[in-house]
């Protein structure tokens, strides 16, 4: 028997309604995470990547279809599902470096203040921040403040780390080290991650599996494997070959036109290799459910300290 997924995704549409209209972002997208994926969403701008990883936290519920989390439906955030954004005022100021990291373990009553300041330092010094840790966050560079927010992240050392283009803000140099930095933690601690990006290269030398995601509202175009790639392979003709591919099922018309394609999920497909057969039906809309006008940003108990609302802007709470 094949293993079970950790996160299933399954006929997923999202929506947000305001008073003037419905705002579909996405459309009856599956798919299944294992446990240690480096799962990718990869997709134009406004697809829904974000929104099917709010989901995936908690923060956003279906209009239709189901997210489950251990054969569970997710019904709200949890501890056991951690975000990591790309904002890098996702730490709070006032707290230092170790502060932070310590923050979600003790809110969370995970652990007691010494073991939480030993797992922090644990953490803190796995992404090379041991010198900073009684830093705090403005005195850090947009790299760093990241890192910060991965170890803070993986100190819970939660069930799936959900990234958010966590290093899209970051110049092309530290985006590239942030990338072979997390592979790097990813062979240690061999974490389950969902990462959304709408970087076709970062995707590949990221992920191990790839969604990709037709423009508004998103669909799944396809699924690929592409563990064969790592920041190693960048300069290869395969990877340029695969970059190519992936941008013709992104963007081409025809390709589009011709409906969701799909390879199975559990085995290792080359990317070179045909598409098998259609494995995503399509399904009626669903009704949808209004937008919660408030939610945490972390995946931690209520009154976390940080929210987001409909318009994206962020409050300190
Ligand atoms: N809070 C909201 N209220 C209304 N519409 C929203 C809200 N958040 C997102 N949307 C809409 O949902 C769609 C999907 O947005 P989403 O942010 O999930 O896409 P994305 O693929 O992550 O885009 P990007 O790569 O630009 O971040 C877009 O049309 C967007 O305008």
């Amino acid at each position: 028997m094949g293993a079970q997924p950790l996160l299933r995704a399954q006929g997923v549409s999202l929506e947000y309604r305001t008073r003037a209209q419905t705002v579909r972002a996405t459309h009856d997208v599956s798919f299944d995470v294992y446990q240690g994926d480096r799962f990718v969403l990869l997709g134009p701008s406004g697809c829904g990547k974000s929104s099917l990883l709010k989901a995936a936290g908690g923060f956003l519920a279906p209009s239709a279809g189901s997210i489950s989390l251990h054969g569970k439906a997710v019904n709200g955030p949890g501890p056991d599902r951690v975000a990591v954004f790309q904002e890098f005022d996702q730490l709070p100021p006032w707290k230092t470096v170790k502060q932070n990291v310590m923050f979600p373990l003790l809110a969370s009553r995970r652990l007691k203040r010494h073991e939480a300041e030993e797992r922090a330092m644990h953490w803190i010094a796995k992404v090379g921040l041991e010198a900073f840790a009684d830093a705090f966050p403005h005195t850090l560079s947009g790299g760093m403040k990241q890192r910060v927010a991965i170890a803070r992240a993986l100190a819970m050392q939660p069930e799936v780390l959900l990234m958010d283009e966590p290093f899209a803000a970051l110049d092309a140099l530290t985006r590239r080290k942030m990338q072979e930095e997390l592979g790097l933690l990813w062979e240690e601690a061999k974490f389950t991650l969902l990462f959304v990006t709408h970087s076709i290269e970062e995707a590949l030398v990221v992920g191990n599996r790839i969604l990709l995601l037709s423009p508004h509202p998103g669909r799944v175009r396809a699924e690929l494997n592409s563990h064969q790639f790592g920041m190693h392979s960048t300069g290869s003709p395969e990877f340029q070959a695969a970059a190519n591919r992936i941008h013709r099922l992104l963007f081409d018309e025809e390709a589009a036109a011709s409906g969701p394609v799909a390879v199975p999920n559990t085995a290792p497909v080359p990317v070179e290799a045909p598409v098998a057969e259609p494995a995503f039906t399509r399904r009626a809309a669903g009704a949808g459910l209004p937008l919660a006008g408030y939610v945490a940003i972390d995946a931690l108990p209520p009154a976390a300290y940080a929210a987001i609302d409909e318009t994206g802007r962020r409050y300190a709470v």
